[in-house]
């Protein structure tokens, strides 16, 4: 809103009303000098002139006191409409307008006084009077001009408020004016901000597509710098290349000259390749003639190995000594000692010394030597390998339709199921799975010479003259199993009998076999020591070729412990007593059997074999006979503390292994 030039007005409006014909309303009252208030004026174009706006009158009146007769007193003019009327001068009481009665008690000479006085204030009053007309007069002029003065400035007020509507209409108007353009400010304002805004935004684009901008020069630039350089290398390369291109040239025309000699040669090589293929021709044909030659020699090699195993006696006996274990205890620390064992033939491993010394009662040293020759004698480092190595050709003979029994032998600990299963690991397989491969291999290799096998497989304990199924499917066999002979083969009554399709199914069986073992064992403190185990593989085949067909067994047999089990050591354990009864029995029995057949073997006759004896000898009869296979697999333990058991046991093998059983079978059949 503009401001308007007041200081211009005010002195304007100051003259207007100081000018002649304009009544100065003076300041009534006791303070005339009352400053001027200052006045508001309005100026502008199209306004009237500018007006001073008068100030209320002060009103006053003035009391009119007769203290000084003959002053004067003057009525202040004031607007007769909030003055109200004008009071006239003060009447003197009613009493003084007539003579006045002389005062009580008041002497004879006070009339003539009085009188004068009388009329002194008579004149007086006289005077007053007339004062008071002409006051009447002056002063009704003055209300005239000050009538005519309020007139003058009603109208001026008039005018004022005239221009006081003009002024606001158009101070409406000016704040109209001035919201519009507020309103119109801030959308600017708005329209600004945004604009900054987009302004930012696009500069900030702008200012991110500068720097990748600037990121694609540096890449491109790092490229036509890389380019450069292979550009340059190429160069190089081309410049390498033409001049090898033509030393190339040369050696190819070089080359092209040779050309003609090597096609010569070639046409020679295809004459001479010509003649080598009618060669290789004859010469296939008459590989076939040796492949049918191998076949013969095969069939030849079989006989001749069975003929060899006849004259060897069909009874051998192999000795296998165990390293020391840590389980032992380490001889150095623990004073555990192992006995003194020699094997002296280092060709053909078949004999083993042991020694020990002693004091005599006379203080001199005694030495003992013990000598033993069997067919062969494993040394503490010969592997599970080793070992089947030797009997495969045996385990393989059931093959052939032989009756073959492995037995182990050899007090507790001595390392015999070790032999004859193993560990789980494939180079501690024992000969039960070994054997079982080699079966499984040999039958694989025949069927191209039209043999057709069918493999089966049980596994038994003795324990105490009874037999138990550990391949049944309790936990605990409790079925009563009897042994039946027929027509050389054996069978026990209600015992599992298990096809083989595969070798690696027999891990599954020995494993299932071991867990039965360990809960008998757990229900009977180490009775596995105490029982035989017989896993016996059965085999039989047919030819259709050439109308053969053929049973044989393989019997592996795990023995109990055979350490000299003393009856009456077991004491009031009567347990203990019948299992010590049971194993001296199927032992001595197993002697026995052998021995029998030794003296039949020798003599040529058939004497009583006693193999009625005991489970054990019963059940391998037809794997006991002349007839049959066997090897006895003695196992020893390398300690000093078991030399004397080690010494029996080395004893009874000698005498196995002097018993010769005569000529095995093959149970062969021909249609
Ligand atoms: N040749 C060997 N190499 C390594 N360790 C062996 C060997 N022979 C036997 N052992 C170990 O000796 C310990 C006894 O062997 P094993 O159990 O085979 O004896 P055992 O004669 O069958 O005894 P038991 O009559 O009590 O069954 C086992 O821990 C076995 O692993």
């Amino acid at each position: 809103m503009s401001r308007l030039p007041q200081p211009n007005l005010k002195r304007k409006a100051v003259d207007d009303l100081d000018g002649p014909g304009t009544s100065k309303l003076p300041a009534l009252g006791s303070s005339t000098s009352q400053p001027t208030r200052p006045t508001r004026t309005l100026a502008g174009k199209g306004h009237p002139p500018a007006l001073t706006v008068p100030r209320a009158p002060l009103l006053q009146t003035t009391n009119i006191t007769t203290t000084r007769p003959g002053a004067k007193q003057r009525a202040v003019s004031a607007p007769p409409k909030s003055s109200g009327p004008v009071r006239g001068p003060q009447r003197v009481p009613a009493a003084t307008s007539k003579a006045a009665p002389p005062t009580k008690g008041s002497s004879s000479l006070q009339p003539v006084q009085e009188d004068g006085r009388w009329i002194e204030v008579q004149e007086q009053l006289h005077g007053m009077q007339a004062a008071q007309k002409n006051d009447r007069e002056t002063l009704r002029a003055e209300m005239a001009a000050e009538r005519a003065k309020r007139e003058e400035l009603e109208r001026f007020h008039r005018t004022l408020e005239q221009d006081l509507v003009t002024a606001r209409s158009l101070e409406q108007e000016s704040r109209r004016a001035v919201n519009v353009a507020s309103d119109e400010l801030d959308r600017l304002k708005k329209k600004h901000a945004s604009e900054l805004m987009d302004f930012e935004l696009a500069q900030t684009r702008l200012e991110r597509e500068n720097r990748q901008l600037k990121d694609d020069v540096r890449v491109l630039e790092d490229d036509l710098r890389r380019e450069k350089d292979t550009t340059r290398s190429l160069k190089e390369t081309i410049s390498q290349q033409s001049t090898a291109h033509v030393t190339l040239t040369a050696q190819i025309t070089a080359l092209q000259s040779q050309s003609g000699a090597v096609v010569n040669e070639l046409d020679a090589v295809r004459a001479h390749a010509a003649d080598l293929l009618s060669q290789l021709q004859k010469e296939k044909a008459r590989a076939d003639e040796l492949e049918h030659d191998l076949l013969e020699a095969e069939t030849l090699r079989r006989k001749l190995h069975n003929m060899v195993q006849e004259l060897k006696g069909n009874i051998r006996v192999f000795c296998r000594v165990r390293p020391a274990l840590p389980s032992d205890g380490s001889p150095s620390n623990t004073g555990v000692e192992v006995a003194s064992i020699a094997y002296p033939d280092k060709r053909d491993h078949k004999e083993i010394v042991l020694s020990s010394s002693s004091e005599s009662a006379m203080g001199a040293e005694r030495k003992e030597t013990w000598q033993f020759s069997f067919d062969r004698v494993f040394e503490p480092h010969s592997s599970q390998a080793d070992v089947f190595e030797e009997i495969s050709q045996l385990a393989q003979s059931c093959v052939d339709g032989y009756n073959v029994c492995i037995f182990a032998y050899g007090q507790t600990g001595s390392g015999k199921s070790f032999t004859m299963e193993g560990g789980a690991s494939r180079e501690m397989q024992g000969m039960i799975p070994r054997a079982v491969e080699q079966v499984f291999r040999t039958s694989e290799h025949l069927r191209s010479k039209g043999w057709e096998y069918k493999l089966e497989g049980q596994f038994v304990e003795i324990y105490n003259e009874t037999i138990n199924d550990l391949l049944g499917s309790g936990e605990f066999d409790k079925k009563k199993h009897d042994i039946k002979h027929d027509k050389g083969s054996t069978r026990i009554t209600d015992v599992v009998v298990v096809p083989l399709n595969s070798p690696a199914q027999v891990a599954s069986l020995l494993s299932l076999a071991q867990s039965r073992r360990s809960v008998a064992a757990t229900l009977m403190n180490e009775r596995s020591s105490r029982s035989h185990s017989v896993f016996t593989l059965r085999i039989s085949g047919s030819n259709a070729m050439t109308g053969e067909t053929c049973d044989g067994a393989l019997n592996l047999v795990d023995l109990a412990g055979s350490e000299r089990l003393n009856a009456s050591g077991a004491g009031s354990d009567k347990e203990r007593l019948r299992e010590t009864q049971s194993i001296n029995k199927s032992l001595s029995a197993l002697g026995d059997v052998i021995a029998a057949l030794g003296a039949g073997g020798a003599s040529g006759e058939k004497g009583h074999i006693p193999y009625r004896n005991s489970k054990l000898t019963y059940l391998l009869q037809n794997s006991l006979s002349g007839n049959s296979k066997t090897l006895m697999l003695l196992n020893l333990s390398p300690l000093a503390a078991h030399l004397n058991e080690s010494l029996c046991s080395l004893r009874f093998a000698t005498k196995v292994n002097n018993t010769t059983l005569g000529t095995a079978k093959r149970q062969i059949k021909s249609s």
